[in-house]
């Protein structure tokens, strides 16, 4: 568990994080997204200890380590690995023998090293590369076993910075599940720092957005969705394209309720009798229930009201686009049911 309370960084007269209180829970993964220069990386130095903060506490596991002395802070940096964009391998050694530098490092006998750093090889699905050198590995191939070397002292506390960039897709899905694995069989508390909000949708159970130093809104990636119109929130899920339509007006919809039914729009479409056309959709399953975003085409003859009113008792927001940024919609074109109309189960 991390849980950081009013941490402050300055640089001379220069305040880089301003306040920071993140708490993240043991066996949760936390993203932190924010724009170039917001802090992330200063935030990650501070966890790991590499910067000493200006003011406030970070405790890992109930200890916090802003108060230790230098001889207890190396010991309790043992609690924290860190995995950095680059991998940051040691060019001359092999895959196993950059694993086995922290266990070296921190005097275990041989036998016991060759033992951990097999098993550590073998949970990042590398123990086929062990002799390997870093220029003979994919950039994937690295960062695994950069995370095995960062697991090596068995950390309470994973810190990922930009651990997946510049990685393939395949290469990037294939580090997203192995962090996932490292929270759920060994209870990992994962900080992620990342600008990929596929990333953040794929494995976060927490995001915080970082803006000039402070954490400007944070939750569970499915309630930042639900519960705003942020540019966070958006960033997270946004609408897609809306093709040309001419003949249907096209509301935006946001699920706001955990609880939406699969089969909200053909029961909407019912109630108002109406057909409604699915212009554009992003539903995703996030946890036990989906959320979503969608461009809905209706009947423009329709009362906004009544249609905002019946698709809000189905737990979604839905506001009419803004009819100035519309061309004139023709009154008598039988708006309804042009194209791919209610009755279809579910939005996407
Ligand atoms: N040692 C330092 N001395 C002075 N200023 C610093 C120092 N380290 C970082 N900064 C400043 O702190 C701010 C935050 O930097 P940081 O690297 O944490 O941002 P970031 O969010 O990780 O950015 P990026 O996404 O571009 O990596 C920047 O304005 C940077 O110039």
């Amino acid at each position: 568990m991390i849980e950081i309370s009013g941490l402050t960084k300055s640089y001379g007269a220069t305040t880089v994080l301003d306040g920071i209180d993140l708490t993240v829970a043991e066996a949760r993964i936390a993203a932190v997204v924010g724009p170039s220069g917001a802090g992330k990386s200063t935030l990650a130095r501070c966890i790991n200890l590499l910067e000493r903060p200006t003011s406030g506490t970070i405790a890992v596991n109930g200890q916090d380590l802003t108060r230790l002395s230098r001889r207890d802070l190396r010991e309790a940096r043992r609690q924290i690995g860190t995995v950095f964009q680059s991998a940051n391998l040691l060019r001359r050694l092999t895959a196993a023998q950059n694993v086995a530098l922290p266990l070296r490092h921190a005097g275990l006998p041989d036998a016991e090293v060759r033992r951990r750093v097999a098993d550590l090889l073998e949970r990042v699905g590398m123990l086929h590369r062990a002799n390997h050198f870093p220029s003979q590995l994919s950039g994937g191939q690295r960062q695994r076993i950069g995370i095995a070397r960062g697991l090596a002292l068995r950390p309470a506390v994973l810190l990922a910075d930009e651990a997946t960039s510049g990685l393939d897709p395949e290469s990037t899905r294939a580090i997203l599940d192995l962090l996932t694995e490292l929270r759920d069989d060994l209870g990992v508390t994962i900080l992620v720092i990342t600008h990929e909000m596929d990333v953040v949708r794929g494995i976060a159970d927490l995001v915080a957005q970082l803006d000039h130093g402070r954490i400007v809104e944070q939750g569970t990636v499915a309630d930042v969705v639900r519960r705003s119109d942020s540019a966070l929130s958006r960033a997270l899920l946004p609408m897609p394209p809306v093709p040309e339509e001419d003949r249907l007006w096209p509301w935006t919809v946001r699920y706001e309720d955990a609880a939406v039914s699969p089969v909200w729009l053909a029961q909407a479409g019912r109630e108002l009798d109406t057909d409604i056309a699915v212009l554009a959709a992003l539903v995703e399953a996030a946890g036990e229930s989906p959320v979503g975003r969608l461009t809905i085409g209706l009947d423009p003859r329709l009362d906004d009201r009544r249609v905002a009113d019946v698709l809000q008792r189905h737990g979604v927001v839905a506001e009419p686009v803004d009819r100035a940024v519309l061309r004139a919609v023709p009154a008598a074109a039988g708006a309804a049911g042009t194209s791919g109309t209610a009755g279809t189960e579910g939005a996407a």
